[in-house]
């Protein structure tokens, strides 16, 4: 069933009410019913309001206090209360260890997703680009596109990383365990490991991107030199509030686990939680409220002064995974090529275009387009495109403001390896090897 008319009405209205608990790794807590959270300890004899307690950790007990995410749920049944789960149908969704192709050093760009079967919820919608690293061991980072336009009937949970949902077409309404979320384009939304959630479009045809972060979860980066404030500030993390639907009777609920999709059939919806508290939670936040760093005299710096969220790896500065924002800024650099520098990266680089334009790349048919995406692999060169180089190479450096545009990037420490339907897709473009050419020598001896 494609979403009707009404139904978008009414997600909408509802996405507009939405109150939020602000605050990146806060204590967040919430009750939809008063006096369903219980006070002064976690797991009372009876919980309040015959409600189940129950614990969520998205990190090892004993992980240091800084890095340790759980919560505490008060639901109608315990999760626990579930039969079988069973194989399903993994669509167009894979998971880590990604091995249907081998690693691609080419500069490889795509056109946007095409568009969906009516009738395709989020789930379904879900497309893998590739990733690297291994679901089992909890490390790596997968890149999907979805389109959809249908709401999902059905409850999804990963239990393989957590979601960063990128919404590039169209808002989408997200019912999960902690409560209601909304994100438009421009905003993200972040669904923590293993919780559970549905999504209905807000608009006929939704599309996007999904970073899958199978590693350490998502954080703010440290702020070093920069000081106590700046780049994504905690306070404009939005978690919900707490809401619960009641419903008894048969729920299709979809568990991602090492890469293949599990499905079982409850005899109630699984977002029944009345009340929570606790530090692994949803948020959804707004790219436009980051605050871009960079240079007010000279040179371009690194994109790691865009970093919004990173998922540190065991090595200190080395991230699994980096979410990288390319926001509004004006360029005031003196005697500096100011668009993104030509270079070779250890670090592989995955890009998205949200809206608009992106500073190093043509727009347009053919070119880096809203929807579409790049990836520069371990070692490939890249940078600006011929156009592009031509253009800020004789600029004049009046200060300009790069606001016609909203790009990301996931950064990774290890090659991003593709599916079979990434090497293999229609929308795959030809010839993205030739924005380079033409890029003629200059050297006077
Ligand atoms: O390749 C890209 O466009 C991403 C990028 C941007 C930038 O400003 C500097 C380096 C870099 O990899
Ligand atoms: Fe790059």
């Amino acid at each position: 069933m494609s979403g009707t008319t009404s139904g978008f009405e009414q997600a909408r209205k509802t996405a507009a009410g939405l109150a939020y608990s602000p605050g990146f790794g806060n204590e967040h807590s919430g009750e939809a019913v008063p006096g369903a959270l219980p006070v002064g300890r976690n797991s009372p004899q009876r919980a309040p309001l015959g409600l189940y307690a129950e614990q969520l950790s998205g990190t090892a007990f004993t992980e240091p206090r800084a890095h340790n995410r759980r919560s505490w749920l008060y639901r109608i049944r315990p999760s626990a209360a579930h039969p079988r789960l069973v194989r399903t149908g993994n669509g167009s969704l894979r998971g880590a260890p990604f091995a249907e192709t081998a690693p691609d050093p080419n500069r490889l760009r795509w056109d946007p997703l095409p568009d969906p079967a009516p009738g395709t919820d989020f789930l379904a919608g879900l497309w893998t680009l590739g990733g690297n690293g291994d679901a089992a061991r909890r490390e790596g980072v997968a890149v999907h596109l979805y389109a959809a336009d249908a709401p999902m009937e059905r409850v999804f949970g990963d239990a393989d990383g957590e979601l960063l949902i990128v919404p590039e077409r169209g808002g989408l309404l997200l019912r999960t365990e902690f409560g209601l979320l909304a994100a438009a384009p421009g905003q993200v939304a972040l669904i923590p490991r293993g919780v559970r959630f549905r999504v209905e479009p807000l608009d006929p045809l939704v599309r996007g991107y999904v970073c899958e972060n199978m590693g350490r979860p998502f954080t703010l980066p440290d702020l070093g030199p920069i000081g106590a404030n700046g780049l994504a500030n905690p306070r404009d993390f939005l978690a919900p509030t707490a809401a619960f639907e009641d419903v008894e009777g048969p729920v299709e609920v979809v568990t991602k686990f090492c890469g293949d999709l599990w499905t079982a059939t409850w005899d109630h919806s699984p977002l029944d939680v009345v009340a929570w508290h606790g530090s692994h939670v949803p948020y959804v936040y707004d790219l436009r409220r980051f605050n871009v760093i960079g240079s007010i005299s000279y040179d371009h710096p690194d994109p790691s002064v865009f970093t919004v969220l990173t998922s540190p790896s065991d090595t200190p500065g080395l991230a699994n995974a980096d979410f990288v924002v390319f926001a509004p800024r004006w360029l005031v650099g003196e005697d500096t090529f100011r668009p993104p520098y030509f270079h070779r990266n250890v670090m592989s680089e995955y890009m998205g275009l949200i809206e608009g334009a992106y500073d190093a790349k043509r727009t347009g048919p053919g070119g880096f387009v809203p929807g579409g995406g790049s990836l520069h692999n371990m070692m490939s060169a890249h940078g600006p495109d011929r156009e592009t180089f031509e253009q800020a190479s004789a600029a004049e450096l009046v200060p300009r403001k790069v606001d016609d545009g909203l790009a990301f990037m996931v950064e990774t420490r290890w090659p991003v390896v593709l599916t079979a339907q990434a090497r293999d897709a229609e929308h795959l473009q030809d010839g993205y090897d030739e924005v380079w050419q033409g890029l003629g020598r200059h050297f006077r001896a």
